[in-house]
């Protein structure tokens, strides 16, 4: 490991690896700048955790790596525990999750996984790939009057992404071989219009296996069917943003890469305005008090750039970080002692994120493709020795080579404002109910679950907020995100976000439904619905389902791009953050609206962007 208290000459620093800062402290060394990357975590080579795709709520447990978040959908704290998910902290590192904690347990909120590690989250995400809708790009241009974010001139930014990034399905020959799997995606593709026919349906299926959802052709963003799911794979591995950071080392570049280093405050000169000079940071493993191995204090050092220090820390840190540093709400920094460089009124405001929810059943038999999978690499994981051991053979690694997310659903919902799709309801043979502690082995416990579940595209509330909760750096901030009715209700913005996710629940049945009625013949159709459950069929009753269960992973905004005379615009058009020189902010903060059906896409978009901007000069 370097030492610390090393005052190199770099030119660009890069607080963060993920989505949004290894694209782009790429780019800068592959132009020949010197560019230092610096990250809390550790890189996890040889870690099977981030590279087997069928791992990916396994991962999301791996202490070496996790940051655990603990969230308030709701500021109410009685209204907050009605979510089976709310945690509790029981003492001696026990944590207790439900509706009826012990006498003394104290209420910790909703998990938010996230993760130190190169690549960020997206060496632990669910993988997938879709790309932005125009209108996300348009509408950066609109608001700031720059046509270099019209989406006609994005996908130049899409392209560079590619020459490094590939992407892949599942092979559809896994999928077929599960015939359970494929009646409930022959159901789900005659809901969407594939006809009510079994026999239809099951040419829906295929159809669907060949179906690009990204393809870059007319009326795509309002495309509606049933799609197979792209992923940031290759071979039947995850393969993306720490592998192109580390090859952008390994072929000579000049980027330095500090790991196990976590940043504390920009530094910055008394010139006005006050101008970024480089980093303080403390090296260490694990220091962040997300981290469940956290404890150590870490060594002080700092770090100097000649040209931009660049924040890439995700919604959460960058926010954090900003904030220690001088720069946010003059307010807030105040009753902190912390001075004000920097007024912005608008950072770590405006917070958005997706609703997700599931209908989910259970199978008196098991899923055939799920046979001897116990997700645990040991001796007895027949499917790991299947994926280990056929490295050339995509069909032949079998389960593992998936996310388990079979095929989504891709619908233009009944309350959406425009003509883009709104929804995904993705068919899985999982028992995924959202995040909670220990929830990667609750998805993968049993092998006779399956749920369609939704994810709101295009959600209308910004009213998250990411507060400081004290002035070390080590200390988690408090993160609110206000849902439905606590948030954004104009033009009744909320409730139109409810009845979005309760048609959904409705689809998701549906295809319940016609897999009961219509496939009987397969034999082994018999289930139950388990969540919401049969007792719960008003819309009233969907709504009160959703409102206590639902959950995001896709936190965005809270450093948002605007126009020169928005107050609360944080960053210009060029990603600089307002009344200081030499400092940007690259990642999933930056967008004024969260951006399309997923976003890890996006967020490459932009770093390539921001790479761009940077080496023209701007
Ligand atoms: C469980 C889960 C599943 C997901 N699945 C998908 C999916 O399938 N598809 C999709 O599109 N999106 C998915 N996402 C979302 C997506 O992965 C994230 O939105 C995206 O990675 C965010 O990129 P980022 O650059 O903003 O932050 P991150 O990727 O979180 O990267 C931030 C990095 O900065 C480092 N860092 C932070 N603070 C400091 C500091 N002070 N000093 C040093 N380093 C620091 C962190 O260690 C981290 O590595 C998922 C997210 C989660 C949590």
């Amino acid at each position: 490991a370097p030492a610390p208290n090393v005052d190199s000459d770099y030119e660009y620093i890069i607080v963060g690896s993920g989505a949004g800062g290894g694209p782009l402290a790429s780019r800068l060394a592959r132009a020949g700048k010197k560019t230092l990357l610096i990250e809390a975590g550790d890189d996890q080579i040889g870690n099977d955790n981030t590279t087997v795709p069928a791992f990916q709520a396994i991962v999301t447990q791996d202490p070496k790596m996790r940051w655990d978040f603990f969230v308030n959908h709701y500021q109410d704290l009685e209204r907050a525990k009605q979510d089976p998910k709310f945690a509790y902290d029981i003492g001696n590192g026990q944590q207790y999750v439900g509706l009826t904690p012990p006498p003394g347990a104290k209420p910790l909120g909703i998990l938010y996984p996230r993760s130190q590690m190169l690549g960020g989250c997206v060496t632990h995400n669910a993988l997938i790939w879709i790309t932005a809708h125009d209108s996300d790009w348009n509408y950066i241009s609109t608001i700031t009057g720059d046509d270099t974010w019209a989406a006609s001139n994005m996908g130049q930014y899409l392209d560079k992404v590619y020459e490094w990034q590939s992407i892949s399905s599942t092979d559809p020959t896994i999928l077929l071989r599960d015939f359970q799997l494929t009646q409930h995606l022959a159901a789900g593709a005659a809901v969407m219009g594939a006809g009510p026919k079994p026999l239809d349906g099951l040419v829906g299926v295929l159809g669907t296996l060949l179906t690009d959802p990204n393809g870059r052709v007319p009326g795509r963003d309002s495309k509606e069917g049933l799609f197979q799911i792209p992923l940031i794979t290759s071979g039947g591995a995850r393969k993306s943003v720490r592998e192109h950071i580390l090859e952008t080392v390994d072929e000579g570049y000049p980027l330095t890469i500090r790991r196990n280093t976590f940043v504390t405050k920009v530094d910055f000169d008394s010139s006005s305005p006050p101008k970024a000079t480089g980093v303080s940071y403390l090296q260490g493993a694990n220091l962040y008090k997300a981290s469940p191995l956290s404890g150590g204090q870490g060594t002080p050092g700092s770090v100097k750039a000649s040209k931009e220090v660049i924040l890439s820390g995700g919604s959460y840190n960058t926010v954090q970080l900003l904030k220690l540093s001088g720069v946010g709400p003059a307010a807030e920094l105040q009753k902190f002692n912390i001075p004000v460089l920097s007024d912005l009124p608008g950072l770590g405001k405006n917070m958005q994120d997706r609703y997700e929810i599931p209908i989910t059943a259970a199978h008196e038999t098991d899923f055939p493709l799920l046979k001897g999978c116990t997700f645990d690499m040991k001796d007895h994981d027949e499917c790991y020795k299947e994926w280990k051991n056929n490295p050339n053979i995509l069909s032949a690694r079998g389960a593992y080579a998936t996310n388990g997310l079979a095929a989504t659903m891709s619908v233009h919902s009944d309350f959406a404002d425009t003509s883009d799709i709104d929804l995904y309801i993705f068919g899985s043979p999982t028992n995924f109910t959202g995040y909670f502690p220990g929830w990667g082995d609750d998805a993968v416990r049993t092998h006779n679950n399956f749920a369609w579940y939704a994810l709101k595209a295009h959600t209308r509330n910004t009213a998250g907020t990411v507060e400081l909760r004290s002035t070390n750096p080590l200390d988690t901030p408090i993160i609110n995100f206000n849902y439905f009715d606590t948030g954004t209700t104009t033009d009744g913005a909320d409730k139109k976000d409810l009845s979005t996710l309760v048609q959904a629940l409705k689809m998701g049945r549906d295809a319940f439904d016609r897999y009961r009625n219509e496939y009987p013949f397969f034999g082994g159709s018999k289930f139950t619905e388990q969540y919401p459950g049969p007792e719960v069929q008003t819309d009233e009753q969907l709504e009160t389902y959703v409102k206590n269960r639902a959950w995001g992973h896709h936190a965005s905004c809270t450093a948002p791009i605007g126009a020169d005379d928005d107050p609360n615009a944080v960053l210009d058009s060029k990603f600089k953050v307002r009344g200081v020189q030499g400092l940007r902010v690259v990642d999933a903060s930056v967008f004024p609206k969260i951006p399309g059906v997923f976003i890890q896409s996006p967020i490459m978009v932009v770093s390539e962007k921001a790479a761009d901007t940077i080496l023209s000069g701007h």
